[in-house]
C-alpha cells in the first residue's frame, strides 16, 4: 500500500462525559418513572474515556478506520512466530497469511469519480505474533438474549485457540457480564464444548443489566486473563468498549475482542449477524403454518409475529422468503389502520380477493400507534431497553373488532407467535460455518495483538471494525431502498408512507450513495410527489395507498 499519513483523531472528552451524564440522566428519569412491573436495579455505567480513533489516510480519499494495538499503550512488545506456520494442516496453505496492511473497503460499488472512502483492517492471521500459546489464558462470555449459533462460537473459539494456536488456557464466564465477578469461571476444553454446537442457547448462560466495568477488569486482571473473547449484540459491544477503554487506561496486556450476535441483525456496519440465516429459515415454519390454517378456513387471517425490536429484518427476509404473506410490517414503517389506504381496508379487499391473508408483524412494529390506545408499559429491561407493547395480541384484536362490526363479514383469525421457539433452535449449517469463521478471525486478530474491535463480514470478507462504529448506530431497513421496495411489490400492500417517513428514511440512507438523476421525469420520492403518490388517505398523509 502507498504511503498513508497517520491522523489520530481525538474523541474530545467533554463528548465522553456528556454521554455519560445523559446515560445517567436517562436512567435516573427511569428510575423515578412510576412503572407497573419495576426492572431489576440497573447499574450506572460510568465509562471511562474512549481510546483515541485511529485514522490512516491514503491517496484517492483512502480512509482506514483502524482498531487499537497493544503496542499503542505497551511499547517494546515481543513477537513470535506464528505457530500456524508449523501447523501440518495450514502451512501448506499458500497465501495463508494476510498481508500486514490488507484492508476491505465499506463499500464496494464504486462511482466514476468518487474516493476510495473508508476502510477496515482485514481479518486473518499474521505472521508475528504477540502471545506465546502457552502464556494465553483467554475468557468467553456470552451477552444480552439468546441466539442460534451462541454454543458454536463458544465451540469455535475454544476448539481454534487449542487447534491452530496450542492454546489450552480457556475459561467461561458464566451467565453474563456480571458473571465476571459474581461467578466462578468454568474450563472450557475442546473436549467440554465438542458437541455443544447442535444445542440451542448458549452453555455459558446470559444475562442483561449488570454491568460494572471496573469490577469486570479488576476479575480480567486477578484472574491473569489476557485475551477476552465477548459474543453478543449491540449494547454487549457497548459493554466491550468500555472494558476494552478501562483495560488500555490500565495498561494491561489484554487483548478483547467482540464477536457481534444478534438474531435481529441489527448490527452496523458487518453484512449479516450470525443467527439471523437460521431465524429467517425458523421462521419460515411459523408462516407456513399460519398459511395453512388461514386457507383451510372462511376469510381465515394468520398472524404471525417474529423478533426484530427496532430492526424489521427477520420479517422482512421471512416474507420475501415466503411468498405466502400479504402483508409485512415492521418497525421501520409506520402504518396506520382506518380509513382510505389503511390496513383493515387492505386486510378486507385482500380477504375478498383471496379468501384468505397471512400478516407478518416484527414485534417492535406500530408501537406510536399502539400506545395512543393502550396504556404504555413505560419501562425497560435490566439493559436500558425499551420493553414493547404486544403488537401481535393488539392487531389480532383491532381486525377482530373490525371484523365483528360486519356481521356478513365472519372471519377466523389465527395468532402465532414463535419468537422465543425461533431464537431457541440450534443454528443451521450456514450459520454454523459462518460462526467458525467469525470466531477464527476474531482469534488470529487477538493474537496478533488487535484489541478493541468487533469481527465481522463486510462485503464478505472478515475485517477488524473499531468499536465505536459498531456501536454508534442500528443497522435498520431502510424503507426508500431498493430491498423494501421487493417486500411492497411482492405482497402488493400499502406502503403506508408519508412524506415524513420517506425524509426520515433517506436520512437514514448510505451518504456515500449518490441519487440516480432519472433519464426521464423525476424521482417518484423527490418533491412534489407524482399526483396519483399524493392521494390523501387515511390520516392523510400516505404517499401511495397501495390499490394494486
Ligand atoms: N450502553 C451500554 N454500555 C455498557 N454496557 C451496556 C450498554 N448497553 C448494554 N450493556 C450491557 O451489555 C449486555 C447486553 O446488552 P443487551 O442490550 O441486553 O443485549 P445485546 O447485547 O444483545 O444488545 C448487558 O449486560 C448490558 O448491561
Ligand atoms: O425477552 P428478552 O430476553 O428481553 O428478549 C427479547 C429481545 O431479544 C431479542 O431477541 C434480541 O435482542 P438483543 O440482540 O438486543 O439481545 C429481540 O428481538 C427481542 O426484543
Ligand atoms: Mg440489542
Amino acid at each position: 500500500m502507498e504511503a498513508a499519513t497517520v491522523v489520530a483523531a481525538p474523541v474530545p472528552a467533554a463528548d465522553a462525559a456528556a454521554a455519560a451524564k445523559a446515560l445517567e440522566k436517562k436512567l435516573l428519569a427511569l428510575e423515578l418513572a412510576p412503572s407497573p412491573a419495576p426492572a431489576k436495579k440497573r447499574v450506572v455505567v460510568v465509562a471511562p474515556p474512549p481510546p483515541k480513533k485511529k485514522l490512516v489516510g491514503g491517496p484517492g480519499g483512502y480512509v482506514l478506520e483502524d482498531v487499537p494495538h497493544l503496542t499503542d499503550y505497551i511499547p517494546d512488545l515481543p513477537t513470535f512466530p506464528n505457530p500456524l506456520q508449523s501447523h501440518p494442516a495450514y502451512s501448506v496453505v499458500k497465501q495463508y497469511f494476510v498481508m500486514a496492511d490488507d484492508t476491505v473497503a465499506k463499500k464496494i460499488v464504486v462511482h466514476k469519480g468518487s474516493a476510495r472512502g473508508t476502510h477496515f483492517r482485514r481479518a486473518g492471521p499474521r505472521q508475528r505474533v504477540y502471545f506465546q500459546p502457552d502464556e494465553v489464558s483467554a475468557a468467553i462470555v456470552t451477552c444480552g438474549g439468546l441466539c442460534p449459533g451462541l454454543n458454536t462460537v463458544i465451540r469455535e473459539l475454544v476448539c481454534g485457540l487449542h487447534d491452530m494456536y496450542g492454546v489450552t488456557r480457556v475459561v467461561g464466564i458464566e451467565g453474563g457480564y456480571r458473571g465476571f465477578y459474581a461467578r466462578n469461571t468454568v474450563e472450557l476444553t475442546p473436549r467440554s464444548v465438542n458437541g455443544i454446537h447442535k444445542r440451542g442457547g448458549t452453555v455459558l448462560g446470559t444475562s442483561r443489566g449488570g454491568q460494572d466495568t471496573a469490577k469486570i477488569v479488576d476479575s480480567i486482571q486477578d484472574r491473569g486473563i489476557n485475551q477476552v473473547y465477548i459474543i453478543g449484540g449491540d449494547g454487549t459491544q457497548k459493554g466491550a468498549a468500555t472494558i476494552s477503554a478501562e483495560v488500555q487506561r490500565r495498561g494491561l496486556r489484554c487483548a478483547v475482542v467482540g464477536v457481534p450476535k444478534t438474531i435481529d441483525n441489527d448490527i452496523a456496519v458487518i453484512d449479516r449477524s450470525f443467527g439471523f440465516d437460521t431465524a429467517v429459515e425458523e421462521a419460515q415454519r411459523a408462516i407456513n403454518a399460519a398459511h395453512v390454517e388461514a386457507e383451510s378456513a372462511e376469510n381465515g387471517v394468520g398472524v404471525v409475529k417474529l423478533m426484530g425490536r427496532n430492526s424489521g429484518f427477520i420479517a422482512m427476509y421471512a416474507t420475501l422468503a415466503s411468498r405466502d404473506v400479504d402483508l409485512c410490517l415492521i418497525p421501520e414503517s409506520p402504518f396506520y389502520l382506518d380509513g382510505k389506504g389503511g390496513l383493515l381496508e387492505f386486510a378486507e379487499r385482500r380477504l375478498r380477493e383471496n379468501g384468505h391473508m397471512v400478516i407478518v408483524v416484527a414485534e417492535g412494529a406500530g408501537q406510536d400507534i399502539i400506545a395512543k390506545s393502550m396504556r404504555p408499559a413505560d419501562t425497560h429491561d435490566a439493559s436500558g431497553n425499551k420493553v414493547l407493547l404486544d403488537v401481535g395480541l393488539w392487531l389480532c384484536a383491532k381486525i377482530k373488532d373490525h371484523f365483528k362490526k360486519k356481521a356478513d363479514f365472519p372471519i377466523t383469525l389465527k395468532y402465532i407467535d414463535p419468537t422465543y421457539m425461533i431464537r431457541a433452535v440450534p443454528s443451521n449449517a450456514s450459520d454454523n460455518v459462518y460462526c467458525s469463521l467469525l470466531a477464527h478471525s476474531a482469534i488470529h486478530g487477538a493474537m496478533a495483538g488487535y484489541t478493541g474491535f468487533t469481527v465481522g463480514p463486510v462485503n464478505g470478507r472478515h475485517a477488524y471494525i473499531p468499536f465505536y462504529r459498531i456501536t454508534e448506530k442500528q443497522n435498520k431497513v431502510v424503507i426508500t431502498d431498493r430491498m423494501w421496495a421487493r417486500v411492497l411489490c411482492s405482497t402488493y400492500q400499502p406502503c403506508f408512507f408519508s412524506l415524513e417517513d420517506v425524509e426520515k428514511a433517506a436520512g437514514q440512507q448510505d451518504d456515500d450513495e449518490p441519487l440516480v438523476p432519472l433519464v426521464e421525469g423525476e424521482n417518484s420520492l423527490v418533491k412534489p410527489p407524482p399526483p396519483f403518490l399524493s392521494s390523501a388517505a387515511g390520516n392523510g398523509a400516505a404517499l401511495c395507498n397501495g390499490a394494486a
